[in-house]
């Protein structure tokens, strides 16, 4: 049993003494499980989701579908009820308004549950943690207007809001500005099916994270719902979702790519082997391209029937890599470039500046307080070799900021990471994960 971190107390980040040998289980993915839920609770037939993740950002969605009156239950692989079972069930019914919903500090809720609220037969609120009312919202907020609903905000375009549910929404033709976030994309595009005339969504710039879009249309398809999607110069420049039913049954949830990447990273970092079963061979997950990235900072990587495989010599080469793609891939690929023996530069990822903190500069902070050599550019990270040393690192409610220096607390003594259980928004037991990873034991991690 994993003892949990006294949230008053820094963690000590554990400095690894021996090359790793590990076989790490990571639990489910948070995006996929977030899509698979509001999917759900729109489909026409109940749904059962097989290994979720189980975090505060899915539990965050789960309960914004119960204000909603949609049934959420846990029960075990059979689909019998059990509270510690490792899957959910979804009993979709119409939308109910006059409740609030708590987005916490999640992305997927603050931007997918507001869609699905305009169906609702009265208002829905919605709010979130303090830095959640200043993560970008509005451009949103005017693309569902243009659809056809009402949200009442004050003014700036954030959290807090009001979504007065109609019940039914016109849908249609809409353009959006999705350069601040993918999920104003992928939020007009799952209840979309559910809109009288379906969607045909032009954007108006560049498009980051497209994978994650690319995983909201795959989601669809493969609930029956028809989307085509006409590429534009560079970035698809319109999809159309047709209206229609949205179906349910069994449906499995990956394990979360992204997550991987600190116990992936961290055979780099230290020498040695980390393995991840369960890897897909394919998927629409930004994860997956830590597979390459990994191998060009000197990692051995190799997929196969037992999963993922990374191997690394503690000898880490710079990175000079666009990341507008996979930017949730940024802080975990920080910290190896904060190793690494030459120069690197990340780029395209200005849009981190709106997520659970402004990442740039966290990652530049927290960096040279580390005693490394960061700077921030106009789209990302200029970082360069320093010898490092011990210090306490702020993590700002971000998760992925406290993975960040848990890896290099592997090399650097005297990593104290604020806040680690910050990594509960998207892993239930980081910090029991991280340990075993170390030890070199296999625990069922993070599962409930
Ligand atoms: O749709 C999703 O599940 C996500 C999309 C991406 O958001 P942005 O496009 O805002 O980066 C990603 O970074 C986030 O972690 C999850
Ligand atoms: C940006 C992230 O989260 P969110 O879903 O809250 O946007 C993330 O997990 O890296």
């Amino acid at each position: 049993m994993t003892l949990t971190p006294d949230p008053t107390e820094p963690w000590a980040a554990p400095v690894a003494t021996a090359a790793l040998e590990a076989v790490v289980d990571v639990p489910g993915s948070k995006s996929l499980t977030n899509r698979s839920l509001v999917l759900a609770a729109l489909a026409s037939e109940p749904t059962q989701l097989r290994s979720p993740l189980h975090s505060r950002d899915s539990a965050l969605m789960v309960e914004a579908l119960r204000v909603l009156g949609v049934g959420v239950d846990a029960v075990d692989a059979d689909g019998r009820p059990d509270p510690e079972g490792p899957d959910l069930l979804v009993d979709p019914a119409p939308l109910r308004g006059g409740g609030h919903v708590d987005c916490g500090l999640a992305g997927t809720v603050m931007r997918f549950v507001p869609a699905l609220a305009c169906l609702a037969d009265g208002p829905v609120t919605f709010d979130g943690d303090p830095r959640a009312r200043q993560r970008p919202m509005g451009p949103l907020v005017d693309a569902l207007r243009d659809l056809g609903a009402q949200v009442d905000d004050d003014g700036r375009g954030a959290l807090p809001f009001t979504v007065h549910g109609t019940v039914a929404l016109p849908g249609g033709a809409v353009e959006v500005d999705a350069s601040a976030s993918s999920q104003f994309v992928s939020a007009l595009l799952l209840p979309a099916a559910r809109f009288a005339a379906g969607i045909e969504l032009s954007v108006t710039g560049p498009v980051p994270s497209l994978p994650h879009v690319a995983m909201t249309v795959d989601a669809l398809r493969q609930r029956g719902v028809r989307v085509d999607v006409e590429p534009g110069a560079g970035t698809p420049a319109r999809w159309t979702v047709h209206p229609g039913p949205i179906s349910g049954g069994i449906v499995a949830v990956e394990p979360d790519l992204s997550n991987a990447g600190p116990f992936l990273a961290a055979a780099l970092a230290v020498g040695g082997r980390v393995r991840v079963p369960g890897w897909p061979t394919t998927t629409t997950q930004a994860g997956d391209r830590l597979r390459d990235l990994l191998a060009r900072m000197g990692a051995e990587v190799t997929l196969g029937p037992e999963g993922l495989t990374v191997s690394g010599t503690g000898t880490i080469a710079g990175l000079d890599e666009d990341l507008h793609d996979v930017g949730e891939l940024t802080p975990t690929l920080a910290a190896l470039c904060a190793l690494a023996e030459g120069p690197s530069r990340l780029r395209g990822v200005a849009h981190l500046r709106g997520h659970e903190t402004d990442r740039l500069a966290a990652l530049v902070t927290e960096i040279n307080r580390l005693g490394g050599h960061a700077e921030e550019t106009e789209d990302g990270l200029a970082i360069s070799p320093r010898p490092l040393h011990g210090a306490r690192v702020e993590t700002y409610h971000d998760h992925r900021m406290a993975t960040f220096a848990a890896i290099i607390g592997l090399r650097v003594p005297g990593v104290e990471v604020v806040d680690v259980a910050t990594t509960a928004k998207t892993l239930p037991d980081f910090p029991g994960m991280w340990t075993a990873m170390l030890a070199g034991s296999r625990t069922p991690a993070g599962r409930r």
